[in-house]
């Protein structure tokens, strides 16, 4: 069975206000973007990486894979206004409606490989793996009258990429108008009706977002 994974790195990184995207930034001497790729190719036997970026930084990402002797085979494709249309055109990039499809953030260099396979084993016999931590910290639900009330943190969990699904079953998803409620591949697999299955994720498998994040990466990478 093909398995594919579309790495998403479309986005502009307004919050970590960089000179240039945060998926191209240097941790460790080498772009985020690199990392993430790294870690699919050495998971999986055989993967296929669709890798989404703006149209714009095509000579860009050119450039850096020259200068860093990246040699990581990988098809390149632009993303779009919103993560929903920058998915979306990574999945129409996938031949055929077979196999399996990893969905992840390229700015989430710190999944682990047991996070990335289980993913695919899970997607396998359940159509979607979701990966999710518990929460460490108590947690409140902020209401409209300034209040707030405790909240049971056991029912709760913080989301993650790796979002893996069948493939047939995460295009035909992706077919449907984008909604604010989109707030990731599982919000779109269950506006279908479909149950997703959630698996664990790591607690390093950070979302690099703001100039902290870079920092922590830094000191993860060393560690
Ligand atoms: N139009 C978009 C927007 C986001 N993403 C990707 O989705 C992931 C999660 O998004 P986020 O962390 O919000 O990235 P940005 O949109 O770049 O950041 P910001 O919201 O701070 O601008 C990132 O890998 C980002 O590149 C994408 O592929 N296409
Ligand atoms: C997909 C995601 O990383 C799961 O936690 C998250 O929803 C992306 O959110 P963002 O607002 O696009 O950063």
């Amino acid at each position: 069975m093909n398995k594919y994974a579309v790495i998403v790195a479309g986005g502009s990184g307004t919050r970590m206000g960089a000179p240039m995207p945060k998926q191209y930034l240097p941790i460790g001497g080498m772009p985020v973007l690199m990392h993430t790729l790294r870690k699919f190719v050495r998971a999986v036997f055989n993967i296929k990486l669709i890798l989404v970026i703006p149209a714009n930084d095509f000579e860009l990402w050119t450039e850096l894979c020259e200068q860093h002797q990246f040699q990581i085979p990988h098809q390149v494709v632009a993303g779009g206004k919103s993560r929903f249309q920058s998915v979306k055109n990574g999945l129409n990039m996938i031949p055929d409606h077979e196999g399996l499809v990893a969905i992840h953030d390229g700015v989430r260099p710190f999944v682990e490989a047991e996070v990335i396979q289980s993913s695919y084993e899970v997607a396998a016999k359940s159509g979607s793996a979701i990966a999710v931590v518990a929460l460490k910290d108590s947690i409140r639900k902020l209401q409209d009258d300034g209040k707030s009330v405790f909240q049971e943190r056991q029912y709760f969990r913080l989301v993650q990429t790796p979002q893996t699904f069948q493939v047939s079953k995460i295009k035909k998803a992706f077919e449907v108008p984008e909604l604010h409620t989109f707030t990731d591949d599982a919000t779109v697999y269950e506006h279908q009706g479909w149950q997703v299955e959630l698996i664990a994720g790591n607690l390093e498998n950070i979302k690099i977002t703001t100039p902290e994040d870079l920092e922590y990466a830094e000191f993860l990478l060393r560690k």
